[in-house]
C-alpha cells in the first residue's frame, strides 16, 4: 500500500445489503471505490453489533483494493492478531478504547498492518500528538460512532489542526460519518484525503443497479476535489 494524499473514497459496507456482502464489495470496487471500509462494532464500546474476524476473513477474497477495518470495540489488543489473520490492510482502533494506544499501534504494525487511530467528536486533536510517528491514519469521526445515516458534525477545525501537527509525515486523515457531496468539500479543504461514505454511496443502488453506486462515488469525489 503506497502513500499519497489524493482523495480516496471508502464506502462503508454498513450501508450494504447484509445478505450479499461479496457481490456488494465487488460492485462498489467495479464502480470506482478506492478502499473498502468495514465497521466492526461490539455492542459495548458502541451501541451496535456488526462483524467479527470470521466475517472479515470471508470479505477478504472479494476486496481487491484496500481492506480498511475500523474497530469500534474495547478492548482492542486481544483481537489484533485475529484481524491480521483475517487479512486487514489497515486496522484502526479508537483512542477512547483503552489507556495504552501507544502499545496498540505498535502491536498493529508488528502484526503487519497499517495502524490507524480514531477520535470521537469530543476528543481533541492533541490527544494523538504523541502517536504521530506510530500511526499511518487518523480517523476523525464526524458522527458519534455506532450507526450509519447520522447527521454530519463539523470537525473541520480539528482536521486542520491535525494536518498541521502531522506536517510532512505520511499519515492519512480519514473522515467517517455523514460524508456526502455537501460535506466532502469541507473536509477535503481542511486536509482530509480518505472519505468514508456509507449512505451517500449505497443510496438508490443495488448489485442489480451498480451504476448508481458509480454515480454516487463520482459525486462525492468530484465535490471533494472541487475544494482542492
Ligand atoms: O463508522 C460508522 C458509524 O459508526 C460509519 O462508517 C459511518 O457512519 C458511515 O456511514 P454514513 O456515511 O451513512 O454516515
Amino acid at each position: 500500500m503506497s502513500f499519497d494524499r489524493t482523495i480516496k473514497i471508502a464506502p462503508s459496507i454498513l450501508s450494504a445489503d447484509f445478505a450479499n456482502f461479496g457481490a456488494e464489495i465487488q460492485a462498489i470496487e467495479a464502480q470506482g471505490a478506492d478502499w473498502v471500509h468495514i465497521d466492526v462494532m461490539d455492542g459495548h464500546f458502541v451501541p451496535n453489533l456488526t462483524f467479527g474476524p470470521p466475517a472479515v476473513k470471508a470479505f477478504r477474497p472479494h476486496v481487491k483494493t484496500v481492506m480498511d477495518v475500523h474497530l469500534m470495540i474495547a478492548p482492542v489488543d486481544p483481537y489484533i492478531q485475529a484481524y491480521a489473520d483475517a487479512g486487514a490492510d489497515v486496522l484502526t482502533a479508537h483512542i477512547e478504547a483503552g489507556p495504552h494506544s501507544h502499545r496498540t499501534l505498535q502491536a498493529i504494525r508488528a502484526a503487519g498492518m497499517k495502524a490507524g487511530i480514531a477520535l470521537n467528536p469530543g476528543t481533541p486533536a492533541e490527544a494523538v500528538e504523541h502517536l504521530l510517528d506510530l500511526t499511518d491514519l487518523i480517523c476523525v469521526m464526524t458522527v458519534n460512532p455506532g450507526f450509519g445515516g447520522q447527521k454530519f458534525i463539523d470537525m473541520t477545525s480539528k482536521i486542520r489542526r491535525l494536518r498541521q501537527m502531522i506536517g510532512d509525515r505520511p499519515v492519512h486523515i480519514e473522515i467517517d460519518g455523514g460524508v456526502d457531496p455537501n460535506t466532502a468539500p469541507l473536509v477535503a479543504a481542511a486536509g482530509a484525503d480518505v472519505l468514508v461514505a456509507g449512505s451517500a454511496v449505497f443510496k438508490g443502488g443495488s448489485v442489480d443497479q451498480p451504476g448508481v453506486y458509480g454515480d454516487n462515488i463520482r459525486a462525492v469525489r468530484a465535490a471533494a476535489n472541487s475544494a482542492l
